[in-house]
């Protein structure tokens, strides 16, 4: 399997549809109805993607480009878990993705490790100018071993792309990582220069759907993964998400 997700900046977004009973009644009322705004087109599913990866890689970056296309130089780090909500179309779906970003520091790993089970991709970061970070990669894999479902999606991201010059991890390197895990992407991008931020995203949702029998009712899925259900903003048995400090 071609573990490296060839892929390069490309413009972001997606149009939502939109769905409604048809206008009945008399003209003046179909004036109305016309004039009223339209409820969106609720999701045909719902994912959860995990963010995982040692202190200052970029998880909560990378995650905070992808949702609301922001980068912040000086970012506090994640205390626990945060999560942030997305939605996109994809192969004429419409997808919720529920993105949870973990703290990179060991002591929350009991806090974190909850998270694990529900998502259906999972993103392990390391920073391209930080030889620990990529030290700490079988550290990450033992976790997903230990905490995450087999079937989760598995994507390898070395950030700071921008850091070219203060590279210490070659990209042959990672490559090599990836390609003896099975099924493991790897793709290199930059949270700064929002670099390959929407493609790695993006191309981890396709690998997941692509995986789904898309035609099957969709009660037919784990309630934990997608759903048509409301959707708690959180799982009921998981902590709560972290709060930011310095
Ligand atoms: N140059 C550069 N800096 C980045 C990039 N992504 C993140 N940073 C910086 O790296 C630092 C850490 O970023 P975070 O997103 O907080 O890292 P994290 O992995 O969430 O860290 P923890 O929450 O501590 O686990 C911040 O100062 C960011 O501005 C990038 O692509 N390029």
């Amino acid at each position: 399997m071609n573990s490296r997700c060839e892929i390069q900046r490309r413009p972001g977004g997606g149009s939502g549809g939109f769905s409604g009973s048809p206008v009945t009644g008399s003209p003046a009322m179909g004036a109305q109805s016309r004039r009223r705004k339209m409820a969106p087109r609720p999701a045909d599913y719902k994912l959860q993607i995990i963010i995982i990866g040692s202190r200052g890689v970029g998880k909560t970056s990378l995650m905070e480009r992808f949702t609301d296309d922001t980068f912040c130089e000086a970012c506090k780090s994640t205390v626990g878990v945060d999560f942030k909500i997305k939605t996109v179309e994809l192969r004429g779906k419409k997808i919720r993705l529920q993105i949870w970003d973990t703290a990179g520091q060991e002591r929350f790993n009991s806090i974190t490790s909850a998270y694990y089970r529900g998502a259906k991709g999972i993103i392990v970061v390391y920073d391209i100018t930080k030889q620990e970070t990529f030290e700490d990669l079988p550290k990450w894999m033992k976790m997903i071993d230990k905490y995450a479902s087999e079937e989760a999606e598995l994507l390898l991201v070395g950030n700071k792309l921008d850091c070219e010059a203060d590279r210490v991890i070659a990209r042959q390197q990672a490559e090599r990582f990836a390609s003896r895990i099975s099924g493991m992407r790897f793709c290199e991008a930059s949270a700064k220069d929002n670099f390959n931020v929407d493609e790695i995203f993006l191309k981890l949702v396709d690998d997941i759907l692509s995986k789904m029998p898309l035609e099957m009712p969709c009660r037919e899925f784990s309630n934990s993964v997608l759903s048509l259900q409301p959707e708690p903003e959180m799982p009921p048995e998981l902590p709560p998400p972290r709060m930011r400090c310095c």
